[in-house]
């Protein structure tokens, strides 16, 4: 039992030194619990520091981050940059090469050049010694050139009196007679031409039986300015004619009339045919007076041309080159004494540039000619048609002016009543009675006005007769040139008509204008 006392002695001394044990341990845990709190809450306090540090450096991490990305990119600019500059340099390089290279031959051409640029100076030199030289030639030659225009002025200015002069002595009224070829098998009259040296005789002769059965020959010769035998070609007239178309850019007034029966070759000698041989004095006047206005440009003239077409029929004028085919205007003839100038109203004058211009206007006046030949019987032969170039030339350099006008009219048909069988037509000879008073109008205008150029100057003109020579007033009068053409037709049939118009022609021819007297000689009769 003691043992068991003892063993509970000892185990209760066991017992309470492990009581104390556990209270030690308990107080240690106690102090270590408490330790460990506060061990725990220094952890606490660590983690949360440390949490913040961590959340800062997140912070600071991404914006390093950032940073890194920044600059990772202006790196890479940067880099690009690099990459470009290095490209740029390596293209400066070459090029600078290149350029190198081209100094080097830029260097030896400039070297070459400048040892030419002493060659070309000295070329140059020696050229602008020979320019100076050329100079003061060139200067006199102007001086001269200054010198012979003056001259050629001058002379132009005396030529247009001389030439003048020279028409006046030809007579301002002249009579040309043209016999036209035989065309068929017809027969001949008997028409000699003696005069072979001068070209101014004419002589019909024809033989008839008389009452008491005898032969009797009749001789009657005519003399005029020149006589055109049928084998005359066109130039051949015109040579004579051009002097007239050259005094109208001179300033006179010219009218050349184409007189004769019908079919006797007026419009042939005044139109002509389409080519240039058989062109007649109207293109050819046209053509040499724009000629002439050409060559006088030179000694300084301007001319203006302008140009109407007028017809007169029945005593009635027609607008030729007038709109439409036919012309039912009425037209009246206004003259102004101030500048001499005649108009007529409300026909076309139109402004011509060149002498193909006036051959258009030509072939029209001829188109509504013929439009009216078919709507009233071959008319064209039954009225006078009258072309009027009307010149105004200025010299800006001597001051001189001149108005010309050049009057072409081809008349009618100049064959007496019974011959044309207009007797029993009323309208025929209504219109055979106004062309013999137009016509004998314009003889006696042409007497009248000759009457007066041989000193009469009281001489009444009769212009007013008709409406032909009251149109024609001022371009027939003062000191106009007057050109008559007298057609003759060749046939035997044609004899009597022929005489008639031969007859009036001397009358005509017998009239003096201007200052010289014409040299004529009687018809003789046998
Ligand atoms: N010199 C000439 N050479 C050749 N043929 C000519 C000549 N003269 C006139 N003729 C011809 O004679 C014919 C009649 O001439 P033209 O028509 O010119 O006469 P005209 O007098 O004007 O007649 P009309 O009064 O009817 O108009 C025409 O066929 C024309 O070609």
């Amino acid at each position: 039992m003691e043992a068991e006392r003892t063993k509970v002695a000892e185990l209760h001394a066991n017992q309470l030194a492990m009581s104390q044990q556990l209270a030690i341990a308990r107080t240690q845990e106690m102090a270590q619990r408490r330790e460990l709190d506060s061990a725990s809450d220094e952890i606490d306090q660590l983690r949360r520091r440390h949490t913040r540090e961590l959340e800062d450096l997140d912070v600071d991490l991404r914006r390093k981050d950032r940073e890194i990305r920044s600059l990772r990119d202006e790196l890479s600019t940067c880099q690009d940059d690099l990459q470009r500059e290095r490209e740029t340099v390596a293209g400066l390089k070459a090029t600078l090469s290149h350029q190198s290279t081209a100094q080097v031959a830029l260097s030896t051409q400039l070297s070459a050049m400048q040892a030419q640029h002493g060659a070309t100076q000295a070329q140059l030199d020696g050229q602008h010694r020979a320019y100076l030289d050329v100079t003061i030639e060139l200067e006199a030659a102007r001086k001269r050139i200054t010198e012979l225009e003056h001259e050629a002025r001058e002379s132009e200015t005396l030529r247009r009196k001389l030439h003048n002069q020279v028409q006046e002595l030809k007579g301002n009224i002249r009579v040309f007679c043209r016999v036209r070829p035989l065309l068929s098998e017809e027969a001949k009259a008997r028409m000699l031409f003696p005069d072979k040296m001068d070209h101014k005789e004419i002589v019909l002769s024809s033989s008839s039986e008389s009452a008491t059965g005898q032969e009797r020959k009749d001789d009657w010769m005519f003399s005029f300015d020149r006589v055109f035998e049928p084998h005359c070609s066109q130039a051949e007239v015109f040579e004579e004619i051009s002097q007239l178309a050259q005094s109208c850019t001179d300033g006179y007034n010219v009218c050349v009339f184409a007189y004769g029966q019908t079919g006797s070759g007026k419009s042939f000698t005044m139109e002509g045919g389409q080519t240039e041989a058989t062109a007649g004095m109207i293109p050819r006047a046209v053509e040499q007076v724009f000629r002439v206005a050409e060559q006088l440009r030179s000694k300084g003239w301007e001319y203006k041309m302008e140009g109407q077409f007028l017809e007169i029929y029945n005593e009635t004028i027609n607008d030729l080159l007038g709109k439409g085919e036919f012309d039912k205007k009425k037209h009246e003839i206004k003259h102004d004494a101030k500048t001499g100038r005649t108009t007529v109203t409300d026909v076309n004058v139109v402004p011509l540039a060149s002498s193909t211009q006036v051959r258009t206007l030509l072939a029209l006046a001829q188109s509504r000619r013929t439009v009216a030949a078919t709507l009233m019987n071959e008319r064209s032969s039954r009225s006078h048609s009258v072309f009027t170039l009307r010149i105004h030339g200025e010299n800006p350099l001597t001051g001189e002016v001149c108005e010309g006008s050049l009057n072409l009219v081809d008349l009618a048909g100049s064959e007496r009543l019974e011959k044309s069988g207009a007797a029993g037509d009323k309208e025929r000879l209504k219109e055979t009675q106004n062309i013999n008073r137009s016509l004998s109008a314009l003889g006696d205008v042409i007497a009248a006005l000759g009457e007066k150029g041989e000193g009469k100057n009281d001489k009444h003109i009769p212009y007013r007769n008709s409406k032909l020579t009251y149109l024609l007033q001022n371009s027939l009068s003062g000191n106009s040139k007057t050109l008559m053409v007298l057609n003759l037709s060749p046939l035997a049939t044609h004899l009597n008509e022929s005489l008639c118009s031969l007859r009036f022609a001397t009358k005509v021819n017998n009239t003096t204008i201007g200052t010289a007297k014409k040299q004529t000689r009687a018809a003789i009769t046998s």
